[in-house]
């Protein structure tokens, strides 16, 4: 029955035509579909030795923000932050047309998955999504991704509160007179509450695509919607961990001494921290046993390879870059062991920020005062490391805001007042944990970033002292337990002089980033918290 409601539901879209509809498929249909011997290209996937399928992606093997757009009409004219770099605006017109290309592809399809899923855990704030798209292993992708709901919750799942149609196999020949930025597309538009794509066939764009509109209702609402990931201790004592890509919520989230949340994207509202995903999507570029056991583990049946090299006997060489450097897998979170269900708990009392620092100069863990949590969250330093993001290919020093500046679909100031406000209201401490270079030229290793978050989490941080770090105007613990000694990141220069000369170039760049903000006293207010020359 729920078949011929959906099918009419599609009709009422505009998706026309005959095609068998499947709808919610379970993991086994999933796996039949992705391994048919009717599947060509990247439609088709591998069995790998751990039981996972392995797809390729297509050309998309990342995010493609500069081909991202939201439809400037009433509703979104004077809410969307509509900077230079993120949100760029498109007009009803173009959405019109791109719609009519998505409606036509999916219409000609001769099979399509429809997925009803969640995102957010709880009901007063959460999206009911239906995702509408062509590939198997698409709809595998969200299945892992999003929440899935029981079959009680989809049988009265009602209207759908937002709708991703996923064309990706068309793609725009008229994109020069839309200027837009070439044939690819992905379109927001508020006012229908539809996600259009085309072009990319990557599921990042799903994924984070709902997480920026997650980023838009729930400031409006007065809670704080963040780019981290999140665990909790037996105690029930929350951590959170802020930062962009490639830094490593997911792997340090994965703890095995704590419960996880979930990897990447959460709200905080009067009653906690909460997940608005049903899976994580780690990296496994170099992944090993040893470093990232939990990870590892949760590769099996169910879980989505993307990207990897897979040999004839199915067995997976992490290790090769040849496709992309990020390699990834999607998994739902029930392939950690030690979870939270569902995936909430109570007020966060560490709030760490995740910078992986090219320019090797940022002390591995810096104790940050109030000031200081509120300057570095609105700067947002790290590096863009390859992979993610299409065309970057080398560590880019970025500045962005509140860790995740391309899904904020609203302004920066509107994610740090309501961060700020929770952590003052509970009373959190925060910290700022490099997990990029230092002097040495090597990332700074795993198990030191471990036991500094261990640190962090059992509280011994606060107890040891402290050294000032100039310029960067930071407070950095000279000894913890379990730490090589590296904590003053100036010890892992051979010539202290090319700390100092990185350390004043970096200080430069926070000033000048700085500069947006201090057209306000707030901002103003902030100047001294930063580093200085
Ligand atoms: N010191 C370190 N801390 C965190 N991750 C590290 C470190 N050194 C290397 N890595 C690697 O960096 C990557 C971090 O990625 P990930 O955890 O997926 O980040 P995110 O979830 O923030 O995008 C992983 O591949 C991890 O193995
Ligand atoms: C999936 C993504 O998230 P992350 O790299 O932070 O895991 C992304 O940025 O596309
Ligand atoms: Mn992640």
């Amino acid at each position: 029955m729920k078949n011929i409601k959906v099918i009419q539901e599609l009709h009422d879209l505009g998706i026309t035509g005959y095609h068998e509809v499947v709808y919610n498929p379970t993991y086994e249909e999933l796996f039949q579909a992705e391994t048919s011997h009717f599947r060509k290209g990247y439609e088709k996937g591998a069995v790998t030795d751990s039981g996972a399928v392995a797809v390729k992606t297509g050309v998309f093997t990342g995010r493609s923000p500069k081909d991202r757009y939201i439809v400037k009409d009433d509703v979104t004219k004077d809410t969307i932050y509509w900077d230079d770099k993120v949100n760029f605006p498109t007009s009803q017109v173009v959405w019109s047309e791109l719609k009519k290309l998505v409606l036509k592809q999916l219409s000609t399809s001769k099979k399509l998955y429809v997925v009803d899923a969640f995102c957010g855990t709880n009901k007063d704030t959460r999206l009911k999504v239906r995702f509408v798209m062509e590939v198997a292993w698409q709809a595998h992708f969200v299945t892992n991704m999003f929440i899935r709901p029981s079959i009680y919750e989809l049988e009265n799942f009602g209207e759908p509160d937002f709708i991703v149609m996923n064309g990706s196999k068309t793609t725009n020949p008229n994109w020069k007179e839309h200027g837009l930025n070439s044939e690819n597309f992905v379109l927001f538009n508020l006012t229908e509450k539809i996600q259009i794509i085309g072009g990319t066939w990557y599921g990042g764009e799903m994924k984070k695509g709902m997480f920026a509109m997650m980023n838009y209702y729930l400031p409006l609402k007065g809670m704080a919607s963040m780019h981290c990931s999140a665990n909790v201790g037996e105690d029930g004592d929350v951590a959170i961990f802020f930062g962009l890509s490639r830094t490593g919520k997911t792997t340090l989230s994965a703890d095995p001494k704590r419960y996880l949340i979930g990897d990447d994207e959460h709200g905080w509202d009067n009653n906690g921290v909460f997940n608005y995903e049903g899976g994580c999507y780690a990296k496994v570029i170099d992944l090993s046993e040893e470093n990232e056991p939990d990870i590892w583990r949760a590769i099996k049946r169910d879980a989505l390879l993307e990207n990897v090299v897979v040999n004839e006997y199915g067995e997976v060489d992490y290790y090769d870059h040849s496709i992309t450097e990020n390699s990834r897998v999607s998994y739902p979170i029930y392939h950690i062991n030690k979870i939270v269900l569902p995936s909430k708990a109570g007020h966060a009392s560490k709030i760490i920020y995740l910078s992986a620092d090219a320019f090797g100069v940022l002390p591995p863990v810096s104790i940050l005062d109030e000031e200081q949590a509120q300057y570095h969250f609105l700067c947002g330093f790290t590096s863009k490391l390859a992979g993610t993001e299409r065309g970057i290919t080398e560590p880019q020093p970025s500045f962005s805001p509140a860790f995740g500046e391309a899904f904020l679909t609203l302004h920066p100031t509107m994610y740090s007042k309501t961060l700020v406000a929770k952590m003052k209201e509970h009373n959190a401490k925060a910290y700022l944990v490099n997990t990029g270079w230092n002097g040495t030229g090597k990332r700074i290793s795993l198990k030191n970033t471990r036991a500094i978050i261990d640190a962090i989490i059992d509280g011994s941080i606060e107890k040891a002292e402290t050294v000032k770090i100039p310029f960067l105007n930071l407070t950095a613990p000279k000894t913890l337990a379990k730490v090589d000694d590296i904590l003053d990141p100036r010890t892992t220069y051979k010539d202290v002089a090319d700390w100092e000369k990185k350390a004043k170039e970096l200080t430069a760049l926070y000033n000048k980033n700085f500069e947006q903000y201090t057209n306000t006293e707030e901002g103003k207010r902030l100047v001294s918290a930063g580093p200085s020359l």
